[in-house]
């Protein structure tokens, strides 16, 4: 099943990063002299960045898409999109005004007559789920009581986050309905879904299509990988994808999203997609500009932790996530932040899937502040009020080499939809800060040091 070949695939980059985790923990870093202990300066200047920077409300957003050098701007309202008017007061009854960027150059194309093939990049939290929504919702055909678009998420909880929004943005679309092909949601042999969409991960997808026969994939008329480059690059995700695929007929669009697309996966992208329309940023526009981004320099495990109790109380003015290479790390992480009497959450892999959908949940409804997870959780998932994401580690891959991408995502899960963000990165030796050079040179964006024992300069970055 999908989630058992991501857990598989998370396990073993878990393990290839916990040896690198350790390897840091002895290379101690050259800058001793620069090391900061961690006091009380720390949460001062975190108290000062969050209040001056992550300060939000809707005439910013506002703002935000009437500058034309916004990953948000957008010269249509939605009604130009001419989209169903059952969709226009969906997605006004989600509080939207105007499309983002995304959404208003991708919809025209993905409505087109005949269908056209999109792999589409924009960056994190602009909206591309709404917009392959929409698109999902003004193709489906009513009338027709069997499955016409399949949408294919990496984890069970994008596939329900996801699986919302179609709700969301349907209902005053009622006669359009949705399946979840996801692990536990088990269905009689020999039946015949009705549901005209179905989203899930792949595994559930691929027996539902092939071995249960639940779906008629001849009938498919949209093919969505969201997280696309991820559902190419991991090898697992990428046999059942493409199996699923050569089921569906030669005139079903595919339509692919994400915010980092590296280039081997790109080239792949286009072999598998036929004659596709392309929405490509440049290197320099990933990152998007309202997340601030800092370092903290620490000599090892146990002052990072330190350093991060220190900043626990500016964190957790809104909602922080925390990441870590590895499940033992965030397990750990979550039990000393714990005795220290702080309220946390923890997610991580080897969680069973509801349980770590409930966790989600929680987290959303703001029941604990702070989320302890690893990468598992870099990607796709929005909860609003995240206003700090903190890398406790950086991410590497299995080479431990910088993993840019996962950066992007995880960085991207705060300063959604035109909000501010902060996102700390902590370094602890030489290999560390190596990584960050190099994950700074790549996005050509300066990550500046947050040096908790300068009040001076601390003034200097809050305003
Ligand atoms: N046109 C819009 N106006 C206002 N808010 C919007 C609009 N489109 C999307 N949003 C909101 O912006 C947030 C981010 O959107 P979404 O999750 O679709 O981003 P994404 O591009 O898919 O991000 P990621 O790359 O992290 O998956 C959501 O909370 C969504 O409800």
């Amino acid at each position: 099943m999908a989630t058992d070949s991501w857990a598989q695939a998370v396990d073993e980059q878990e393990a290839a990063a916990e040896s690198i985790g350790s390897l840091q923990l002895k290379d101690k870093p050259e800058e001793n002299g620069n090391y900061v202990d961690p006091d009380k300066a720390a949460q001062s200047l975190l108290n000062k960045l969050i209040r001056s920077n992550l300060v939000n409300t809707t005439n910013q957003v506002e703002v935000l898409q009437k500058d034309p050098n916004s990953p948000l701007y957008s010269v249509k309202s939605f009604e130009e999109l001419r989209l169903k008017p059952q969709l226009l007061q969906g997605v006004y009854g989600m509080g939207f005004n105007r499309p983002s960027k995304i959404q208003e150059t991708a919809l025209p194309m993905m409505l087109a007559e005949p269908p056209q093939n999109l792999i589409a990049q924009s960056q994190s939290g602009t909206g591309k789920t709404a917009a392959f929504v929409l698109a999902m919702l003004s193709h489906v055909d009513p009338n027709n009581r069997y499955p016409q678009c399949l949408c294919v998420s990496p984890t069970y909880e994008l596939a329900l986050q996801t699986g919302k929004v179609i709700e969301q943005m349907g209902k005053y679309y009622p006669e359009v309905k949705l399946v979840y092909a996801i692990r536990g949601n088990k269905l009689q042999r020999g039946m015949k879904l009705q549901e005209q969409i179905v989203i899930g991960t792949p595994g559930t997808m691929l027996d539902w299509c092939s071995k249960f026969k639940f779906i008629d994939p001849k009938k498919i008329k949209v093919f969505v990988l969201d997280e696309a480059d991820v559902m190419i690059a991991t090898q697992g995700h990428q046999d059942q994808s493409i199996r699923i695929q050569r089921m569906l007929p030669k005139n079903c669009q595919m339509l692919l999203f994400s915010a980092t697309f590296e280039e081997s996966v790109w080239n792949f992208a286009q072999r598998i997609v036929p004659d596709p329309n392309i929405i490509k940023l440049k290197r320099e526009e990933e990152t998007l500009d309202t997340i601030k981004q800092y370092y903290v320099l620490c000599n090892s495990k146990e002052e990072k932790f330190q350093a991060l109790c220190n900043i626990y109380g500016a964190i957790t003015i809104a909602q922080a996530m925390i990441f870590c290479h590895t499940r033992k790390t965030a397990g750990w992480l979550a039990g000393e932040l714990s005795r220290e009497g702080h309220q946390v959450a923890l997610l991580s892999g080897e969680m069973q899937v509801e349980q770590r959908a409930a966790v989600i949940e929680r987290f959303r409804d703001g029941k604990e502040k702070v989320l302890v997870t690893t990468n598992v959780c870099a990607r796709g998932i929005d909860v609003e009020q995240v206003s700090v994401v903190i890398n406790f580690d950086l991410p590497v891959d299995k080479d431990g080499n910088p993993d840019n991408e996962t950066y992007l995502h995880r960085i991207g899960r705060t300063g959604r939809f035109g909000k501010r963000g902060l996102a700390i990165n902590m370094v602890d030796s030489k290999m560390s800060m190596n990584i960050m050079n190099r994950i700074q040179e790549h996005f050509n964006k300066k990550i500046e040091k947050l040096d908790t024992d300068d009040l001076d300069e601390i003034e200097k970055i809050a305003s």
